[in-house]
This record gives structure tokens, C-alpha cells and sequence, in this order.
């Protein structure tokens, strides 16, 4: 009963603030309203202690809409912190499919806290404009979060609470975003509005630090290295250096450069972009391409000695020029040089500006690396500290290398058969890619893989001492054959110029005796 009367007078209430609502809006002038407005919400203000803050999903200028990032950092961060309170969930599939991520659905509050203060998160939509008949799908509403909180810990909160939740916000999303593997597109392919000069696909390499064989000191002095450079954001600004890192991995074929740059992206859960230097027309795409590059990404050129011919470039000059007065007169061969003349015209200072020139700052958390397997061969500039920090050589297969992919191909620790395996990589030469495929079992149907796979190492190093044996006894020939032609050589050389001086004397010799016989000179006193 009392219920009942209650909701009859909340009726009647609300009838008539109505009511007055209405008489308000029809006959308060209309040049006074904005006035009484005002003093409303000031006193709705003094009463009400609370403060609000919306985030928009878009912000919109004069050119272009675009996604808020403050909005999705919120977004992220609410979806991680609120989805086992709040009631009402939308569900996202993220990375490739295969993990759902939950977020708060419209309409829906959650309550934070921070430091121990309480606050109140709700996510809303305004109301979408009305419908037009258009050629585009019907707008959807405005989403907005609302942060609401107590204004006597207004500092707090703008202070410090705010750039916690973007912060938090950002790093949730590194750590769901999907990662990719670019490479460059030719510049041919840069089509107008939509050109863009990086393709990509989902990075997916199963590489990590502990799969790569190498000296596990070496392995942990990288991995620090890396760590540290990740958290150091702050030294970098301090000391007025941008956040990059240069690195150097040189070797044989088959040594694990390219892996171990799989293994660096892993680990530091980086994009990657694959630069093809050949496919670059000049320094200005070169920059173009840095441009488009995002942070947190590892920016790789495989091979660097081979991508161009950085160092011979004046001497491959002249030749064209003298090409080119060849092929003047010849109309055909002046025809395929023009087809051939899409050749990069990348030159090496324009690369080494593109490592570490003014535009090498921009982005950041990046690193460089190039791979080579002849360092000897690159430029001493292109390869110096502050360009490529750190220099890294990975070699043949040592021994603790192997018990790395013996653990990793074959689960096993220890055998009896390591004591020679040892042995052997020590007296010869053998890549950690070809020990880790005669690591793989060949056959299913073996009882003892590890032992049959052990037993086919152990006979490709012998065979590989063997070759290389051959290899040295036939070098040393030819070199001694070599010097005894050389040796010939000296010795025909030596009697010929003997010869000459011999008949050279002769003449001298006959002319001095002619020059006496004349009187031109005295003759020689008779020896007492
Ligand atoms: N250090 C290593 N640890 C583990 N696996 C390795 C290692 N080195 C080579 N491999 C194996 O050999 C294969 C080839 O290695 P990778 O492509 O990394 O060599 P690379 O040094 O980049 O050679 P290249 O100079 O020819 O590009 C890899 O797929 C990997 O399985
Ligand atoms: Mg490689």
C-alpha cells in the first residue's frame, strides 16, 4: 500500500516537473534562457562534487575523421581491467584468430580504482543523426567514454591516473596487435590514394633465443643487450640520441643470421621490415620508406654487401659513360640499356644519411641490422660504431652450439657419441645448418632416432675433415707450384738482366779502350 503511494506521488512528481519543463521552453523569452541555463548548471556544479571527462572515438578537423588513440588506448585498457566486472561484453577476435578479447558494451559502467580512489568508467553512444537515403552505409552513433570521479582528487587523476590508463592502454595493445613481416613495394606499384610503399604479411617465425645454437655467454650478452635497450627510452632522450640501435650480424651462409633476426623480433615483440635496397630507385624513395616505417620495429637489409654496389659506384659510372658513347650510334643496344636503366641509384651516402641522419629519428624504438657474409668487403663508414653498435659474427658450429640443437632436435642432454662429435667440430668446419639437418631423424621407423641421427653427424664430419683435407693438400700444391714458377721466373728474369749488364759492360769496356786508343783519354799507367 505505502509502495503504491509512494510511486503515485514519484508520478505525479515527475508530471509535473514536466509540466514546468514544457511552460519554461514556451513562454521564458528566448533571449534569457541561455542566462538561466548557465546558472543552472553552475548550481547543479556547487551541489553535485563530481567531475567528467569524455573521451570521443573520433576526433574530427577540417580534413579528416579519424579514430581517437586515446579512445582505443581506453578501450584496451578498460577491455583487460573491466571485463570480469562488467555485466554486458562485446567480443573481438584478435591475432590471427585465435584469441577472443572482451570489452565493455554500450551503456555499461565499470568502477576503477587508483592510489584508492574510486572511479566510475561508462561507455555510451549518442544517438546516430537522422537517416538520409545515401549512397553509404546508415552512420552508426557516436561512442564516447565517460570518467566520472570526486573533483577533490582532480589532480590525481589528470595527473597521473589518465596518462596511467593510455599508458597501460598502449602496451595491451602491443601485446594483442598482430605482428608483420613488410617488405618494400617497387615504386611502380604506388598506386595514387592508396598507394602504399610497404606490404606486409602476418610475421610468424617459430625462432626464439633458446632454439638458436650458438655460445650460450655470447647468447645471454645479446638478449641483455636488447632488454636493455627495450626500457631505455628515458637515457636515450637524456643523453640526445634517438632510440635506435644498430647491429651488425656477419658470417658464413648457414650461420643463423637470419635466424637469429626472427629470434630478436620474438623476443622483443617487433614488427619487421624487410629492406630489398635493390628495388629502391633513389635516396629520396630510401626516405620515403623510412617515413612509413612504425616504432617498435626492426629494420632489416639481408646481405648488404651484395644489395649494391655501394663502394664501386664511381668506377660503375665511368663504365656506363663509356657505354654509352658506345651505344650513341647504335640504336638497338641504346634500346635495351633504356629498359635496363631501372637500376637503383641508391648511393652509399644516401644510405648512410638513412641510418643515421637527421630523418633516422623519426619513429623510434628501432633497430637497424644488417646481414653479411662478408664484412671485409663493406665500406669502414657504413659499418661504424653509432651507425651498427654492436657487431655480432656467427660462426661454425662449436660444441655447445650443438648440444643446443642436439636438446632441440633430439631431446637429448648427453650420449656417448658427444665425446667424438666434440672432437670432430673441433678439427673441422662444419655450419650450424648443416649439423641441425643431419640432426633431423630421416626415417620413423628407427628405434633409437637420437643414436642413427648422432651416427650420421659423426660421418658427415668425417667426410667434411676429409674434403677439407683434400681441399688444403691441393691448395698447398697448387701454391707450391706457384712459387716454383715464380721462382723460374725470378731466376730467368735475373740471368737476362745478367746478361745484358755483362754485355753492357763490354761495350763500356770497348769504348773506354777506343777512347784511349785515340788519345781521347790518357792511357792507364803500367801497374808496378
Ligand atoms: N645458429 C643456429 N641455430 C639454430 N639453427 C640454425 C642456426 N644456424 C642455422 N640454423 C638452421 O639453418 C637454417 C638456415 O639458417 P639461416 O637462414 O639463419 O642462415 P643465414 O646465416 O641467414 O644464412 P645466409 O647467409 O645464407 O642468409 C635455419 O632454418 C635454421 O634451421
Ligand atoms: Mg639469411
Amino acid at each position: 500500500m505505502v509502495m503504491a503511494e509512494m510511486f503515485a506521488e514519484l508520478g505525479s512528481l515527475a508530471a509535473g516537473a514536466m509540466f514546468l519543463w514544457a511552460m519554461f521552453r514556451q513562454y521564458f523569452p528566448y533571449q534569457l534562457r541561455p542566462y538561466i541555463e548557465k546558472y543552472s548548471h553552475n548550481l547543479v556544479s556547487f551541489v553535485y562534487p563530481y567531475i567528467q571527462i569524455t573521451v570521443q572515438e573520433f576526433t574530427e578537423n577540417s580534413f579528416r575523421r579519424k579514430r581517437s588513440e586515446a579512445y582505443a588506448a581506453i578501450e584496451n585498457y578498460l577491455s583487460a581491467n573491466s571485463s570480469t566486472r562488467a555485466k554486458r561484453l562485446k567480443a573481438d577476435i584478435v591475432k590471427d584468430s585465435q584469441s577472443v578479447v572482451l570489452s565493455m558494451d554500450d551503456h555499461e559502467e565499470v568502477t576503477d580504482e587508483f592510489k584508492g580512489v574510486k572511479l566510475w568508467w561508462a561507455s555510451n553512444k549518442n544517438p546516430p543523426p537522422m537517416q538520409t537515403i545515401s549512397f553509404y552505409p546508415a552512420a552508426d552513433g557516436k561512442r564516447y567514454y565517460k570518467l566520472t570521479f570526486h573533483k577533490q582528487y582532480r589532480d590525481l587523476i589528470v595527473g597521473s591516473y589518465l596518462n596511467h590508463v593510455i599508458k597501460e592502454g598502449k602496451a595491451i595493445a602491443v601485446r594483442n596487435r598482430q605482428r608483420k613481416l613488410y617488405t618494400n613495394n617497387p615504386s611502380q606499384n604506388w598506386y595514387g590514394y592508396k598507394k602504399s610503399v610497404w606490404s606486409h604479411v602476418t610475421f610468424e617465425h617459430p625462432a626464439t633465443f633458446e632454439t638458436l645454437a650458438m655460445e650460450s655467454k655470447k647468447k645471454e650478452e645479446i638478449v641483455n643487450d636488447l632488454t636493455i635497450f627495450r626500457t631505455r627510452k628515458e637515457y636515450y632522450s637524456k643523453i640526445g640520441k634517438a632510440w635506435k640501435r644498430g647491429y651488425l650480424l656477419h658470417g658464413p651462409p648457414g650461420t643463423g643470421k637470419s635466424s637469429m633476426i626472427a629470434a630478436m623480433a620474438n623476443l622483443l615483440n617487433y614488427d619487421i621490415y624487410d629492406l630489398e635496397l635493390t628495388s629502391v630507385k633513389d635516396n629520396t624513395e630510401l626516405r620515403k620508406l623510412l617515413i612509413e616505417t612504425t616504432s617498435k620495429s626492426i629494420l632489416v637489409i639481408e646481405d648488404i654487401d651484395c644489395s649494391l654496389d655501394l663502394t664501386g659506384q664511381r668506377k660503375k659510372k665511368k663504365e656506363k659513360e663509356e657505354e654509352d658513347e658506345e651505344s650513341k650510334d647504335n640504336p638497338i643496344l641504346k634500346k635495351g640499356k633504356e629498359g635496363e636503366s631501372k637500376e637503383s641509384k641508391v648511393t652509399l651516402s644516401g644510405l648512410l644519411n638513412f641510418i643515421d641522419g637527421l630523418w633516422s629519428a623519426c619513429g623510434e624504438e628501432r633497430l637497424i641490422v644488417f646481414t653479411t657474409n662478408h664484412v671485409e668487403k663493406l665500406d669502414p663508414a657504413l659499418i661504424r660504431r653509432g651507425r651498427m653498435d654492436k657487431h655480432i659474427e656467427l660462426s661454425y658450429c662449436c660444441f655447445e652450439a650443438f648440444k643446443v640443437l642436439a636438446k632441440n632436435y633430439l631431446d637429448l642432454d648427453s650420449h656417448h657419441l658427444f665425446a667424438s662429435i666434440r672432437r670432430l667440430l673441433e678439427e673441422t668446419n662444419m655450419t650450424p645448418a648443416d649439423v641441425a639437418e643431419n640432426l633431423m631423424p630421416k626415417s620413423i621407423s628407427t628405434d633409437d632416432p637420437g643414436t642413427a641421427c648422432l651416427e650420421n653427424l659423426i660421418q658427415a664430419l668425417e667426410t667434411a675433415k676429409e674434403e677439407a683435407r683434400v681441399k688444403a693438400e691441393k691448395e698447398e700444391e697448387e701454391e707450391r707450384l706457384k712459387a716454383e714458377k715464380e721462382g723460374k721466373e725470378k731466376e730467368a728474369t735475373a740471368g737476362e738482366v745478367k746478361e745484358k749488364e755483362t754485355s753492357g759492360e763490354e761495350v763500356k769496356e770497348n769504348g773506354v779502350s777506343a777512347l784511349r786508343e785515340n788519345g781521347v783519354i790518357p792511357k792507364e799507367p803500367p801497374s808496378t
